[in-house]
């Protein structure tokens, strides 16, 4: 039996959150490969590691003075972690070469990583187990893709005779050595991945919530945690912004039929989440969750007989693709279309993209609404349980939102709804209440 376990940031921001993580650990010996990220924040007005990092990055890259007051800041982190356990860990050298790194320009990437790196090696030392620098096992292609099918022999020839290990989250290299990162919150997939190349009986990722809620605990207080979430849920929420897994961290393990664990730090008691590939397990209520995101625009293209005009979708498509812009959502009419594109990637084309379509398409008209967010209400339930679509508008319209867009999946998995950025809030709360508060 083996457990690959990953704990974030909120996990390991002190000595004190440190000792849990021991415990946790010492408590289960099959919990054998570590995969830990960088110190988070200790309190909500605190600043990750990661941050300080790219900040010290940046000012080292303008040879700014304010280098060596963030690298101190830096230092002071990981030296309270240290004395804080009673180690004898010195990480001067490392800091060293990593000073020396900065100052010739490494790169943001290799920076980013260091926070990571520095924590394994401390964590390492805390258990008594070996340190495996991602670098050697996480690889990225020549054009700094990730390479799956390297990766995955890497991490095996790595750690096939090894008890236990600690490899750092968040990044790899290049063949030649070149550090690259994943995206923000890219721990959980050095995790999925190490789960998946060696073929663990579980995924175990340790937060600082007792599993995956309902909806975000920053918008309702102390929503239901969910017992069992498919996979495909789960990609749903996490796509649209329920940030406690990367929605990258589900392939890996998915693909070798490895269940994910989502775990409290703070509370080990609690049994969490379950994330798995199917499940006869009923859901509590008829959603199994709620997410979204702000931050969108909406572009609605108007033309009689667009239905029968073949091709326009296309032209519409290729402006954009041109732009190099993506969309997230296309509800249509007979003679109107709608485009949902995220507000900070059209902002800078805007012209260009309406320019482009006239030409394209000569539509008879067009309008462009800002400042909307996306809300997500998915659930396996809510394919065998007729009228969910009339709660969630009766709810919004008793809360007094005006819905922009409706859009269901025809997998009956999810239903997305359009509204003003001012109303998001209380949407989700709306929704939250009417499946879970009430049940109504
Ligand atoms: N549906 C959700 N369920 C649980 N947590 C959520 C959800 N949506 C957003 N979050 C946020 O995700 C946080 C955990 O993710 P993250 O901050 O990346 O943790 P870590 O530092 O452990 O990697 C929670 O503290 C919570 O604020
Ligand atoms: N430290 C990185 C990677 C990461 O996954 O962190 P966390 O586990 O704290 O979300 C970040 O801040 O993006």
């Amino acid at each position: 039996m083996k457990k690959v376990v990953k704990f974030g940031g909120s996990s390991l921001a002190s000595a004190e959150q440190f000792k849990k993580v021991g415990d946790i650990i010492r408590a289960d010996e099959t919990r054998r490969f570590v995969v830990p990220s960088a110190p988070g924040k200790r309190n909500s007005n605190d600043t990750k590691v990661t941050d300080l990092l790219y900040k010290c990055y940046r000012a080292a890259e303008k040879g700014h003075t304010d280098f060596d007051k963030v690298l101190t800041e830096i230092k002071a982190r990981y030296q309270e972690i240290i004395d804080g356990l009673g180690l004898g860990l010195s990480l001067e050298e490392d800091f060293n070469i990593i000073e020396e790194k900065f100052k010739n320009h490494a790169g943001e990437e290799y920076a980013a990583s260091r926070g990571e790196y520095l924590n394994g090696k401390i964590m390492a030392d805390y258990l008594g187990y070996e340190f495996v620098d991602s670098a050697k096992i996480i690889r990225f292609d020549g054009e700094g893709q990730f390479d799956m099918e390297m990766t995955n022999r890497l991490t095996r020839e790595y750690l096939k005779d090894k008890e236990n290990a600690v490899i750092p989250g968040f990044y790899g290299a290049m063949e030649d050595g070149t550090v690259k990162t994943f995206s923000r919150g890219g721990s959980d997939i050095t995790g999925s991945i190490v789960a998946g190349a060696l073929d663990a009986d579980l995924y175990e990722n340790w937060t600082d919530v007792s599993g995956f809620l309902v909806t975000d605990p920053r918008i309702i207080e102390n929503p239901k945690s969910i017992d069992t979430i498919t996979y495909r849920e789960l990609r749903e929420l996490s796509y649209m912004g329920a940030t406690v897994l990367h929605e990258d961290a589900i392939f890996p393990v998915r693909k070798a039929g490895i269940p994910i664990n989502i775990r409290n730090t703070n509370r080990p008691e609690d049994a969490g989440t379950m994330i798995v590939e199917d499940t006869c397990k009923k859901p509590a209520y008829t959603i199994t969750g709620i997410a979204g995101k702000k931050g969108f625009c909406s572009l609605f293209i108007e033309k009689s007989m667009m239905n029968s005009e073949i091709g326009f979708g296309r032209k519409v498509l290729q402006v954009l693709e041109k732009e190099g812009i993506s969309f997230e959502h296309l509800p249509s009419g007979i003679d109107t279309m709608t485009l949902f594109i995220h507000q900070d990637e059209f902002a800078e084309k805007e012209q260009q993209v309406i320019s482009g379509i006239h030409r394209a398409v000569n539509p008879d008209f067009m309008e462009l609404e800002s400042d909307l967010a996306l809300i997500a209400v998915v659930g396996r339930g809510m394919r065998s349980n007729r009228g969910t679509a009339a709660r969630i508008f009766a709810a919004l319209a008793h809360a007094n939102v005006n819905v922009k867009m409706i859009d269901q999946g025809s997998s009956e998995l999810n239903v997305i709804i359009g509204v003003r950025n001012e109303d998001f809030e209380v949407a989700v709360k709306a929704i939250y209440d009417i499946f879970v508060t009430t049940q109504l």
